[in-house]
């Protein structure tokens, strides 16, 4: 398997860099790469850690030499939230850069799965959507928005307000990765029951982690290591799907039947090919329903934005 991460020299891609490195099967490949000159000294440093991962790195205009060859793509280029902005601010700088990277991937590892962690994620998914389409290699099962850290905060808050084993704690967050298109699933939770204050409390907390993590860097970014975490659990689970495991499943942000908006946040098996079923997200609460009811409208325009910008 080669892996490569776009956007490698930065706060989530040093640390998944690292995450990789140290946890890919071995024998696998991991290729960094990002503008900044640092990259190829960011693979160095990894590569004196003694696992069985090759890195190199690639630093310029061009990331072709890391995409040759490249199974999983994981992009994290582009900008990071300061206080005072939400991620649909960050759509004028990212927005060209997803276009022009997911244009390289296009021309350069045209089957690889493409996992997008750019913010605003509800809408960069559909930026690289219409960018693969117009190359003719779109593949649907193939592009996933990761979202995989609105899962782990979800399982962290729910076992510290619980006392649960945090290992024990499953469930689905579907929708996007944005304010009230984040719907963690709370009913689902097993061996619990929430009062009506935690739900909604644990709910929003939940949808604005985000934020609170960018308030208390106070300037210095968003969520960076956390984000590699989960970015690392979810490119290994794509992965294991690549190379054959049964029963690896995920949440994540892909076009599917199109029931509630073409692009949706909800359980995914991995396969061969990527996504090999899109899985049911089961029944929902009454507070959960007027939840997804009432997303609807900003998901699909934040993905309308999105479709828009590449015509
Ligand atoms: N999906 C999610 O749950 C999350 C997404 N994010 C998003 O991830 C993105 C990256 O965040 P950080 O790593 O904290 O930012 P950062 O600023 O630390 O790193 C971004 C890196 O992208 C590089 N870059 C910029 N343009 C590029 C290009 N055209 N090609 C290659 N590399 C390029 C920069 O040189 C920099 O090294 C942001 O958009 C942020 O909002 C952050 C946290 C969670
Ligand atoms: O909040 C941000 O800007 C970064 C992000 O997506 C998250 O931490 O969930």
């Amino acid at each position: 398997m080669k892996v490569a991460v776009l956007g490698a020299a930065g706060g989530i891609g040093q640390a998944l860099a690292l995450l990789l490195k140290l946890n890919l099967p071995a024998g696998s490949k991991l290729a960094l790469y990002d503008i900044a000159p640092v990259t190829p000294g960011v693979a160095k440093d990894i590569s004196h850690i003694p696992t069985d991962v090759e890195a190199t790195g690639f630093a310029g205009e061009d990331p072709s030499p890391a995409l040759e060859g490249a199974d999983v793509v994981l992009i994290s280029a582009g900008v990071a939230r300061k206080p005072g902005m939400d991620r649909s601010d960050l759509f004028n700088i990212n927005a060209g850069i997803i276009r022009n990277l997911t244009a390289k991937v296009a021309a350069v590892a045209p089957t690889a799965c493409i996992g997008i962690i750019t913010n605003p994620v509800n809408t960069t998914v559909a930026i690289a959507a219409e960018v693969l389409k117009e190359a003719g290699v779109y593949d649907k099962n193939k592009l996933f928005g990761v979202t995989t850290l609105d899962v782990i905060r979800s399982e962290t808050f729910i076992a510290e307000a619980k006392g649960l084993n945090v290992a024990d704690v499953k469930l689905n967050v579907i929708g996007g990765h944005s304010g009230v298109t984040i719907l963690p699933l709370l009913s689902q939770v097993k061996g619990v029951e929430f009062s009506a204050e935690e739900i909604a409390s644990l709910t929003h907390r939940i949808q604005n982690a985000g934020t609170e993590v960018v308030e208390a860097k106070a300037g210095g970014g968003s969520a960076t290591l956390s984000m590699a975490q989960a970015a690392c659990r979810f490119g290994l689970a794509v992965v294991r799907g690549l190379q054959g495991e049964q029963g690896v499943i995920e949440c994540a942000y892909v076009e599917g039947a199109g029931e509630h908006a073409r692009f949706f946040a909800q359980p995914i098996e991995l396969g061969t090919a990527g996504v090999k079923a899109i899985l049911p997200y089961g029944g929902l609460s009454a507070f959960e329903q007027d939840a997804l009811t009432g997303m609807l409208e900003t998901l699909k325009g934040d993905i309308h934005i999105g479709e828009e910008f590449v015509k």
